[in-house]
């Protein structure tokens, strides 16, 4: 006791010294030997009988802390005071013992030097019984198995395992060597948590993490009210594919040719694939082709000279493709474009160069072209509307979004998304019956997704009460079904198998009697247009098909 560089007395719990070293004295500047609490001044008495009632208590005395801790011996106590000379020493003792997690120090032999109380409630001893104790003795004695202690030794660094204790408890269990200046293990630091509590973390930190995830889609979902941006949702196959390709068309520089029927989402895809690549530091412009008089297009699209024409800005003006530049250039209905404007177009999409209307300098931009068309562009190349080399220049990357009939499985998540966005906008809780959802995958969409998501605005704001039911839904909706229902008239019983043949053949012959063109059979018989293809095939060898064939 008196080699310690602290001072220490024991006392009984009437307040007898028991012992004490001779650094207590020291610090507590008296003579020593003394025998009795009352030889000491004032406040250290009240503090030791403040310990004698709460079990601990904490004091300065000038320059040196004190404390003095109960402890239970048997049917009696006795008080311990420790005399901190060092302020630092003491602030330590006390973030170890407010540590969440028990820490546990050894010397490099796994001797213990110091532990926090928290470890009486983990091991089911005290401070006073472990210090000293060597870890290996503490195992072999199952006090908490496995040690880690010849594992830090051995490995010289950080190790972590799952201790069991006598008490019945599971630990996470960290050993941290430290060194000294000779490489030496000098000290061991082992931190150890309940598995239970680092379970109930995780719980905690998995609904923290919801919560999250529940914020952020609510603020996302509120930005894109705010600013009208929209987010893309789909759960098809289909557009599954389409989106993979998008990712992998997003970060290159490579035209784009968007093919889709109107309302499919080929400006929600033009806009997705600028986002997702490298120039969404800049704008993307979308210009409607066919929504500007073909006098207007090239000026708009290529920019003017100063006196280019009369009723012309003085100062000249951008267009478009210069405006875009460093970022993305959306050509929506690309097909509406007259066949000159076809050639400017072309010429900038191979040199990366123009000249403004009424100029002669070339000017470079650096301006990523996307372009969209609802049009069959390679029937419009045959009957010589589009110019062949700028659809094969525009169709570097072909990108077919598929009709909205065609990939019913995206339905239930429009409707879902079209709602919760429709909610928020109007501060509604409107939700969607069963039946009405059955009627809406039923339906052919023409207008694809801009229609779904019309009606569903429509329903949303005309539907009484919180659900929409089937008696908000519009006649041709329902008519819809029962003419699916009706369908075809059977007169006489034949074998199923020759009655589907039958019943295809006439399908496919009539298809393409009328349309003379495979994609366009594909769209009316609402099947891939490879299909119509192989049912060709299989039906030509006779009959009209194959008459009709050979006069192509
Ligand atoms: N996958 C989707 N997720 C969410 N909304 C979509 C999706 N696809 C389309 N929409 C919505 O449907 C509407 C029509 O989309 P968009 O204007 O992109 O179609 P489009 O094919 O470019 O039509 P058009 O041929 O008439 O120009 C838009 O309001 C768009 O936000």
């Amino acid at each position: 006791m008196n080699d310690s560089s602290f001072g220490s007395t024991v006392f009984s719990k009437e307040g007898h010294v028991l012992c004490h070293n001779d650094a207590a004295a020291d610090l507590l500047s008296m003579e020593g030997p003394f025998t009795n609490i009352n030889q000491m001044p004032d406040d250290v008495q009240n503090t030791f009988f403040k310990c004698s009632l709460e079990g601990g208590a904490d004091h300065s005395f000038g320059a040196v802390r004190l404390h003095f801790q109960r402890v239970e011996k048997q049917k009696e106590y006795r008080v311990l005071l420790i005399v901190y000379n060092d302020p630092h020493y003491f602030e330590l003792e006390q973030i170890i013992n407010q540590s969440f997690d028990e820490i546990l120090v050894t010397d490099g032999d796994g001797v213990i030097t110091k532990v926090s109380k928290k470890c009486e409630e983990l091991y089911g001893l005290s401070e006073e019984v472990l210090i000293g104790q060597k870890t290996a003795d503490l195992a072999n004695r199952h006090v908490f198995t496995p040690s880690l202690t010849p594992v830090v030794q051995k490995e010289k660094k950080k190790v972590s395992c799952i201790q069991g204790t006598r008490t019945g408890k599971r630990l996470y269990v960290i050993g941290n060597p430290i060194f000294d200046d000779d490489g030496e293990i000098y000290r061991i630091v082992f931190n150890s948590r309940e598995v239970s509590e680092i379970e109930m973390l995780e719980s905690r930190l998995q609904q923290t993490e919801n919560l999250l995830n529940q914020y952020r889609t609510e603020l996302r979902q509120l930005r894109q009210l705010v600013s009208g941006e929209k987010e893309v949702v789909y759960q098809s196959n289909e557009m599954k594919e389409v989106f993979q390709l998008a990712a992998k068309v997003a970060p290159v520089d490579s035209t784009v040719l968007i093919a889709g029927e109107t309302g499919v989402g080929k400006g929600v895809m033009a806009r997705y694939i600028h986002q997702e690549g490298n120039r969404n530091n800049n704008k993307i412009i979308e210009i409607n082709c066919g929504a500007i008089p073909e006098n207007l297009i090239e000026s708009e699209l290529f920019g003017y000279e100063k006196g280019a024409f009369t009723g012309a800005n003085k100062a000249g003006k951008k267009g478009v493709i210069e405006l875009a530049d460093g970022g993305t250039l959306f050509l929506d209905e690309v097909a509406d474009l007259s066949l000159n404007v076809q050639v400017k177009l072309l010429q900038f999409l191979q040199d990366s160069c123009f000249r403004r209307v009424g100029g002669n300098e070339p000017i470079h931009v650096n301006t990523r072209i996307i372009a969209a068309t609802n049009q069959d562009l390679p029937q419009l190349v045959k009957e010589k509307k589009f110019r062949e080399d700028l659809f094969y220049r525009l169709n570097v990357v072909p990108m077919m979004i598929p009709p909205l009939r065609h990939r019913k499985d995206d339905i239930a998540v429009l409707v879902d998304h079209f709602l919760t966005q429709l909610n928020l906008k109007y501060q509604m809780n409107k939700r969607i019956s069963d039946d009405v959802y059955q009627y809406l995958l039923r339906y052919h969409w023409p207008g694809n997704v801009r229609e779904l998501e019309n009606l569903i605005e429509r329903l949303v704001v005309t539907c009484e009460g919180s659900k929409v039911t089937i008696e908000g839904l519009p006649t041709y909706l329902i008519d819809y079904k029962s003419h699916i229902q009706e369908g075809i008239v059977v007169k006489d019983i034949i074998p199923l198998k020759q009655a589907v043949e039958d019943l295809e053949r006439q399908l496919v012959t009539q298809a393409y009697l009328k349309y003379k063109n495979t994609y366009k059979c594909a769209e009316a018989l609402q099947v891939n247009q490879s299909t119509v293809v192989r049912k060709i095939k299989k039906y030509a060898k006779h009959g009209k098909l194959k008459n009709l064939l050979t006069e192509n």
